[in-house]
């Protein structure tokens, strides 16, 4: 047992010892002193054999399960050729909402607004249809790295990656289908698995954030189409970034709140707020209640009926200036992937080519020309126009959309960890192939590129990657 309780900020217990009721509040401490339940979401994409021991489900998401005992992920290659995402049990419940709520058989655009590093994100993208678009954003340049990272590992290429505020967002007007805002909280929720956020907390913390997502709520919604599903939710207990936002969000008006539904057995406490009138419902999860960490979370519809003609305007100049690669170059990169003839190449102007699927060209464009765009589709590599050479990245391997054609190695344990380290792997050749690029894999998924040369592999695994930890 850990001895957390001793060390909350004695202005957090005396507000929470208000919300909850006496025994609750007894209960809250005896569990912040508990452990810290684990669990993890699989990609759909990616199937393979995952063998964690003692695991159970996650009841409110299909994909995940919790795992006894937490064990070593960095030394699993399963992990970075992203088979599964690590992930605390309660984020997930957005799974409930968006099954229940938004129309997933449907081609739709999706703004995760407040995306790093990638949890929401990837839960998202493993729902939707391919034709579908996610828009994942993180306005913090250093914490899109980790998104970048971990959206590549799930391997679709109907993403794009913004670095935006809201208020950049609302000049797409009724742009998206579904928003989500995973606003930054105050963090209370996450006292128990980081006891650091306990030390960062403050009422002023919890002030600043609630001001953040007043400005979040005032904007956002402005994107989002008529009939749209907007979801709101924190990390956090307090009022003032939950319940205050719930009544600020019905008192424009111009959203029906919609209810969640939930087996009264997984323990989710229901939260009422009223406004002029009208009733919404937040679901809060509570380490004594629910067995991950705490969230809150809220789902709402945008009154109206959606608009047949699209309420933004792009010059379409801007638009025409973006790069795209040449039908006759774009033949040689289509040979690389899966569907080829789905996609059409950005070239950046450091020469690297993106593939981008052909149904969401106009979206970047408009996107690339309104927002900061940090990432787009799945990056090709480095395209010599000259002698149409394609130096292929490493997002390519491990990407859903490359080639079946392309040579495959596939390699054990030890040669796959020494693979990710970037050290000299048993084998010295690639089966059948003397000259050129081939990909490693682990238990059947792409790890990374190698490239054959007679008497060596060369290791393409990007350094900045690289395993660090002593396997
Ligand atoms: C709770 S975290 C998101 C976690 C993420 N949704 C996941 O599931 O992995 C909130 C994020 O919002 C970002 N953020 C900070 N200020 C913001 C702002 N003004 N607008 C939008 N996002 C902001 C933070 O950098 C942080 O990455």
């Amino acid at each position: 047992m850990a001895n957390r309780s001793e060390n909350l900020p004695k202005k957090f217990t005396d507000r929470l010892s208000g919300q909850l009721s006496a025994e609750d509040f007894e209960s809250f401490k005896e569990a912040i002193d508990g452990d810290v339940p684990v669990s993890y979401r699989v990609n759909p994409f990616k199937p393979a054999e995952i063998e964690f021991s003692d695991t159970t489900p996650v009841p409110w998401c299909d994909e995940a399960r919790y795992i006894a005992k937490r064990p070593s992920f960095a030394e699993d290659p399963l992990i970075f050729a992203g088979a599964y995402y690590v992930q605390e049990a309660s984020s997930m419940f957005l799974w409930k909402a968006l099954t229940q709520h938004a129309p997933l058989d449907k081609d739709i655009k999706v703004l995760d607004l407040c995306a790093a590093p990638g949890g929401k994100s990837t839960l998202i993208n493993s729902l939707l249809t391919e034709k579908s678009m996610l828009v994942s954003n993180e306005i913090v340049g250093k914490r899109s790295l980790p998104l970048i990272d971990n959206l590549v590992r799930w391997g679709n290429p109907n993403t794009i990656v913004t670095g935006n505020y809201a208020e950049n967002f609302a000049q797409l007007r009724e742009y998206f289908d579904v928003i989500v805002t995973d606003a930054p909280c105050s963090g209370e929720g996450m006292f128990r698995k980081d006891p650091k956020a306990a030390d960062l907390w403050s009422p002023s913390l919890v002030e600043s954030c609630a001001n953040v997502q007043i400005d979040i709520v005032n904007h956002i919604p402005r994107a989002l189409k008529m009939g749209g599903l907007y979801i709101y939710s924190t990390c956090t207990f307090a009022p003032e970034e939950n319940e205050q936002r719930l009544e600020q969000i019905l008192d424009t008006g111009e959203f029906e709140p919609l209810e969640v539904d939930f087996d009264p057995a997984w323990g989710i406490t229901k939260i009422e707020v009223e406004k002029n009138g009208e009733k919404a419902t937040g679901y809060r999860f509570i380490f004594h209640k629910t067995k991950g960490e705490g969230l809150f979370l809220a789902a709402f519809r945008k009154k109206g009926e959606e608009a047949r003609t699209q309420k933004f305007s792009i010059s379409p100049k801007k638009i025409k200036s973006i790069f795209m690669v040449r039908k006759r170059e774009s033949e040689d990169l289509r040979k690389w992937l899966k569907n080829g003839k789905d996609y059409e190449f950005y070239q950046d102007d450091r020469e690297e080519v993106f593939a981008i699927p052909s149904h969401m060209v106009q979206d970047f464009k408009i996107l690339t020309v309104s927002q900061k765009v940090r990432h787009q589709g799945i990056k090709m590599g480095r395209f010599n126009k000259k002698n149409n050479e394609l130096i292929p990245d490493h997002e390519l391997a491990v990407s859903n959309i490359v080639a079946e054609n392309i040579p495959r190695q596939e390699v054990e344990y030890r040669d796959a960890i020494n693979f990710l380290k970037k050290q000299e792997m048993s084998i010295r050749s690639i089966d059948g192939v003397k000259k050129g690029w081939a990909i490693i894999t682990y238990k059947g998924l792409a790890l990374g590129w190698v490239k054959a040369l007679p008497n060596r592999l060369n290791n393409y695994y990007p350094s900045e990657l690289r395993l660090r930890k002593d396997v």
